[in-house]
C-alpha cells in the first residue's frame, strides 16, 4: 500500500479541487491578500471550505457563528451558503487579522452578510449571550484550542435543536492522545471531547483527515434537544 506523505496528500487535494471546486474569484483574492498581508496560511483547505459550505447548505443555515476569522476565508465560504439574506458573525482577537478579513469581505461584496467582531472570543461570546443574540444554525470553532471547552459551552448556549457545531483541528497531529502531553491545546481539545461525550443535548463524532494541511481532523456535534 502506498505510504502517506504530505506531498502526495497535497497532490490529491489538488486533484479533488481541480475536479470539484470551480474557480471562485472572491476566495482566491482573499487567499492572495492574506499572503501579501503576511497572514499564516492556516485557513481551512479549499476542499474543507467547500465541505463546510455544503454542511451549512444541508441544514439550510441562515445564521452562522465562527470563532477564529484570520483573513475571512472560511467566513466567505459560509456567506456563500447562507446567501445574501443570511448572516455570518465571525470573532477574531487580532486587529490586523480582522483588518485583512474586512478587506477581503468588502472586496467580495459581502459587507452586509459578514460581521467581524474584534476581541478575545470568550469575551465577545459572553457579551453576545448577555445581549440575547438570536440562536445560530451552525457554529464553526477554529481559534485557540485551549479555549475549545469555553467555545463549545457558548456555542451550545446560542444553539437550537438542529444546530450543527463543528470544531476544527482536533487531531493535533496525533498529540490528542499523547498521554505525556500537558500542552494547553491538547488539554483543551481533550476536555472538549469529554464534554461532547457527556452532553445529552448533542450527538457527536470526530474524523481525522490527511491532506494539504497535514494530519488533522474535525469534530462535529448536532444539537438534538
Ligand atoms: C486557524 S485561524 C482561523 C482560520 C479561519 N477560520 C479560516 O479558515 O479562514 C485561527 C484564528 O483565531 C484567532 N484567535 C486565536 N485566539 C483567539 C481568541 N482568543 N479569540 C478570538 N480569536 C482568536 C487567531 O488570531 C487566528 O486568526
Amino acid at each position: 500500500m502506498a505510504t502517506y506523505t504530505l506531498e502526495k496528500a497535497t497532490a490529491l487535494d489538488a486533484y479533488v479541487c481541480d475536479h470539484l471546486l470551480p474557480t471562485d474569484p472572491a476566495l482566491e483574492a482573499a487567499l492572495k491578500n492574506n499572503a501579501s498581508s503576511n497572514l499564516d496560511a492556516i485557513d481551512v483547505a479549499a476542499n474543507q471550505g467547500k465541505q463546510l459550505y455544503l454542511l451549512a447548505k444541508m441544514i439550510k443555515a441562515k445564521r452562522v457563528l465562527e470563532v477564529g476569522t484570520l483573513g475571512g476565508y472560511s467566513a466567505i465560504w459560509f456567506s456563500k451558503a447562507v446567501g445574501p439574506e443570511g448572516k455570518v458573525i465571525t470573532l477574531e482577537v487580532e486587529p490586523e487579522h480582522a483588518k485583512v478579513a474586512r478587506e477581503n469581505i468588502s472586496n467580495a461584496g459581502l459587507k452586509k452578510v459578514v460581521e467581524v467582531k474584534v476581541n478575545p472570543a470568550l469575551a465577545t461570546l459572553a457579551q453576545m449571550q448577555k445581549e440575547g443574540t438570536e440562536a445560530f444554525d451552525m457554529v464553526f470553532i477554529d481559534a485557540d484550542k485551549d479555549n475549545n471547552p469555553g467555545y463549545f459551552t457558548a456555542a451550545l448556549a446560542m444553539s437550537h435543536v438542529g444546530t450543527l457545531i463543528v470544531v476544527d483541528n482536533i487531531a493535533r497531529r496525533g498529540r490528542l492522545i499523547d498521554p505525556n502531553s500537558t500542552a494547553g491545546d491538547v488539554l483543551g481539545t481533550r476536555k472538549l471531547f469529554e464534554m461532547m461525550g457527556k452532553e445529552k443535548r448533542v450527538e457527536a463524532t470526530a474524523v481525522q483527515t490527511v491532506g494539504s494541511k497535514g494530519w488533522d481532523g474535525y469534530a462535529m456535534a448536532l444539537v438534538v434537544e
